[in-house]
């Protein structure tokens, strides 16, 4: 099992339809207004292999979060990667480091994914790159040191990001 958490209209139900726009089973809802995702949303990817879309902290973010999703991270024993994705434009915000800090708690091996990539220039994203590289390599202990910058709109990153969730659900084929 791999989840995908982050704030409310980070592009989390985006992304996990960009990464599995080749698998037409998988069914994602994806909404403009923030705060759409209500519920953990479960896909079966294949046999062995789940997708988690966690609903997103922060605004609009349903009232039990906390309790719905601490409690799954905290708990589930085959969770093989949390990606916390963060939006590339605004960079790590305070609800974000909540979060970080809540997969530094639990010892939790997650990966941050910097998303909507194409909405900023060249030279603004290379320095929110730089400066969230410098956050992970400083003061995270769990946090995979390489950054996953992503859009789903150009579906740039995507095929990597992809690949490494095969290699590390062992799905590679
Ligand atoms: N430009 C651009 N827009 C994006 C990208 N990914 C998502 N969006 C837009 O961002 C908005 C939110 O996307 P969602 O995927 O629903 O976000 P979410 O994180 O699942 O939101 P919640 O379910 O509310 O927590 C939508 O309007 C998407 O079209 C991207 O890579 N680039
Ligand atoms: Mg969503």
């Amino acid at each position: 099992i791999v989840c995908f958490i982050g704030r409310s209209n980070v592009g989390k139900s985006s992304l996990i339809k960009a990464l599995f726009s080749l698998a037409p089973e998988v069914e994602v809802r994806v909404s403009k207004k923030p705060g759409h995702t209500k519920k953990m949303n479960f896909f079966k990817v294949g046999k062995h292999f789940t997708v988690v879309d966690m609903p997103g902290y922060g605004y609009r973010a349903p009232e039990d979060f906390v309790d719905m999703v601490e409690t799954y991270l905290k708990e589930r024993r085959n969770l093989k990667r949390t990606f916390l994705l963060v939006d590339s434009v605004v960079g790590i915000q305070k609800t974000d480091n909540i979060a970080i800090e809540m997969c530094e708690e639990f010892a939790l091996p997650y990966v941050i994914v910097l998303t909507k990539i194409d909405k900023s220039s060249k030279g603004h994203l290379l320095k929110q790159v730089l400066q969230i590289q410098k956050f992970v390599n400083t003061k995270t202990q769990g946090c995979f040191p390489q950054l996953f910058p992503v859009s789903s709109v150009t579906f740039s990153g995507i095929h990597l990001l992809r690949s490494f969730i095969a290699s590390v659900t062992g799905n590679l084929d």
